[in-house]
């Protein structure tokens, strides 16, 4: 469904990816590991076309090399960026209206059922809501927009450990019931629960990709890539 064929990305001269080569199939959910500045979300940037980027980006068969973000959007993917990107000044109704898309797997009751949160708060701004209502408005928005592979970059950031279990449940159900996920996510054992492969980066490489089994018996991945840097480094867990 999406393959990465050794892309490189690119912030002005620093290169930040290198060689990475990564898929996603049709029903997957992959997740993407590394510590903080290994290079997840500038490769979810590098999909949707919002980094200078080389190497083969392929869709459904379809180029992306070339394609903006509202093309790569038009295509199936939805991007849920650790901004959320909600439009503040509209209501939760309006963000999700504007979102909706025909032949999206997930209708607006199905969302107010998986987030009852948000049918309560439909008539609340974007900026009214809090961090994890934000994050749930992002994920309802994403899914009426009939995607076929949603990319998800650390959606639970921040969050309290009771919005962090009701997103675990909607991943949970993307699983079941599609589309694809691509999510980038600090909390390991969110990810060894809802994913079906695993990719882990290091400063910009692929270190290894495998099944969530081949992950846990392979230690030393953890120990090397994963574990923090220095004492202090922002890679501890994210407060709650
Ligand atoms: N807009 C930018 N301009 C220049 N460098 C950037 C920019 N965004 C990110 N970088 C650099 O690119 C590298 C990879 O950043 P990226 O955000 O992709 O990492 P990450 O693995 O998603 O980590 P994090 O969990 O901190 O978001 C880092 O060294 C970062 O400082």
């Amino acid at each position: 469904m999406l393959t990465l064929n050794e892309v490189a990305a690119f912030y002005g001269k620093s290169q930040v990816l290198d060689g990475v080569s990564l898929d996603v199939g049709t029903g997957e959910t992959v997740a993407l590991l590394g510590r903080n500045g290994a290079g997840k979300s500038t490769l979810l940037k590098s999909v949707m076309g919002l980094v200078r980027r080389s190497g083969r980006i392929t869709f459904d068969g379809h180029d992306l090399d070339r394609r903006s973000a509202f093309e790569s959007a038009r295509l199936g993917i939805a991007y849920v960026p650790e901004d959320r990107g909600i439009f503040g000044r509209l209501t939760v109704e309006q963000n999700l209206a504007i979102s909706r898309r025909p032949g999206a797997q997930w209708s607006l009751d199905d969302v107010y059922d998986r987030f009852p949160r948000l049918a309560e708060r439909r008539r609340n701004k974007g900026d009214r809501l809090s961090g994890g209502e934000q994050q749930m408005l992002a994920i309802a928005r994403a899914l009426l927009g009939a995607p076929r592979l949603v990319m998800l970059d650390e959606p639970t950031e921040g969050l309290a450990p009771v919005i962090v279990a009701q997103l675990a449940d909607v991943l949970a159900d993307l699983r079941q019931r599609g589309p694809s996920v691509l999510l980038v996510e600090q909390r390991l054992d969110l990810c060894l629960q809802l994913a079906d492969r695993v990719y882990v980066l290091d400063s910009g490489r692929v270190v290894f990709d495998g099944t969530v089994q081949e992950f846990q018996d392979a230690p030393s991945i953890r120990d090397r890539h994963l574990a923090l840097k220095t004492a202090g480094s922002t890679d501890s867990p994210h407060p709650d």
